[in-house]
């Protein structure tokens, strides 16, 4: 699997290139390197002077897919799966599509509910038979998809940890869900929410945290049984104590980023690196403002997100 990518989509100054390349052998001492460069308006992967005996993956593509395609082989090194992270550019909430490539069966987590045709299209046009619809949590500030998710898909179920919020299935610590060859295991991750769950996928080295660990960041505290001390000791026992390259996918980003590492997280975190006690401080100081959703997206999300938002409004 290619654990990281240095891309420049300009023409590459070798010195340049070659500190970029060494800062990110630094944090991901495990990298593989991918050097992307335009020439006109054509994309052109190729080896690069490279600082160290590095692997590189000489690939050619025409046309303005070599962005995409070094995207791509970040995560989709693995032949036996479907893999599809999706964003949804209002709520900043990315939707991960899972699926295992021979059985097609799969399962979808943290769908939104304006995204919900773009999803249900993408499962059918692919031949997917989707079996779940997970939901990291209740989410504060969107309505989740699953509920209407199920509607267009008979036979798929949502899923949920928080006992008082409607789904079909409530998942605890420790259960896993099955698609295909393949297994999620539910790890209970409490504190920006008290029914937070982080799915592993240990197959593949991956796990999907929800807003439990946010890239160089984490999920708030402020509200829904949010705890600080909670979500420390979570992060710290069950999401740090993976192998230092598992792959990890958050539900939101803010910054343009789209996963990161268990060894990145434990070095580079602002606020986990820090002792409990620094980091109560830094959330309680956070002061942000409330999701401007929350109050649609909280009773709409204790019932799956089927809701008449209408009626409520009267
Ligand atoms: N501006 C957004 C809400 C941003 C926000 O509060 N994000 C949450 C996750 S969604 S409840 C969070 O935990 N953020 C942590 C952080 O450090 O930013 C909106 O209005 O919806």
């Amino acid at each position: 699997m290619v654990r990281a990518v240095v891309l420049s989509t300009a023409r590459l100054v070798p010195r340049l290139v070659g500190k970029s390349v060494q800062n990110s052998k630094q944090i991901l001492p495990a990298a593989t390197c991918l050097l992307c460069h335009e020439t006109r308006r054509d994309y052109h992967v190729q080896r690069g002077n490279l600082p160290f005996g590095g692997a590189v993956q000489l690939k050619t593509s025409s046309s303005s897919s070599g962005l995409m395609y070094a995207r791509y082989l970040t995560t989709m090194a693995h032949k036996d799966i479907v893999f599809r992270q999706l964003f949804d550019g209002t709520s900043f909430t990315f939707t991960y599509l899972l699926a295992d490539a021979k059985t097609k069966d799969a399962i979808i987590i943290d769908p939104v509910i304006e995204q919900v045709e773009r999803d249900v299209r993408l499962v059918q046009d692919m031949g997917l038979n989707l079996l779940y619809a997970l939901n990291t949590h209740v989410h504060a500030d969107h309505i989740t998809g699953s509920g209407e998710i199920k509607k267009r898909i008979p036979g798929c179920r949502s899923v949920i940890a928080e006992p008082q919020a409607s789904a079909d299935i409530h998942i605890k610590h420790g259960d896993r869900l099955k698609f295909g060859q393949f297994e999620i295991e539910c790890r209970s991750t409490p504190g920006h929410t008290n029914g937070c769950m982080t799915y592993v996928w240990h197959q593949k080295g991956m796990a999907f945290t929800g807003d439990a660990l946010l890239i160089r960041g984490c999920g708030r505290t402020d509200f829904q049984q949010g705890s600080s001390e909670a979500l420390y000791d979570s992060v710290h026992g069950q999401i740090f104590s993976l192998p230092e390259d598992t792959a990890l996918f958050p539900a939101h980003d803010y910054k343009g980023m789209t996963m990161t590492t268990v060894g990145e997280e434990k070095m580079l975190n602002p606020r986990l690196t820090k002792p409990k006690m620094d980091f109560v401080k830094i959330m309680k100081d956070l002061n942000l403002p409330y999701p401007k959703q929350i109050d649609k997206a909280l009773p709409a999300n204790m019932v799956c997100g089927v809701y008449d938002i209408k009626a409520a409004a009267i």
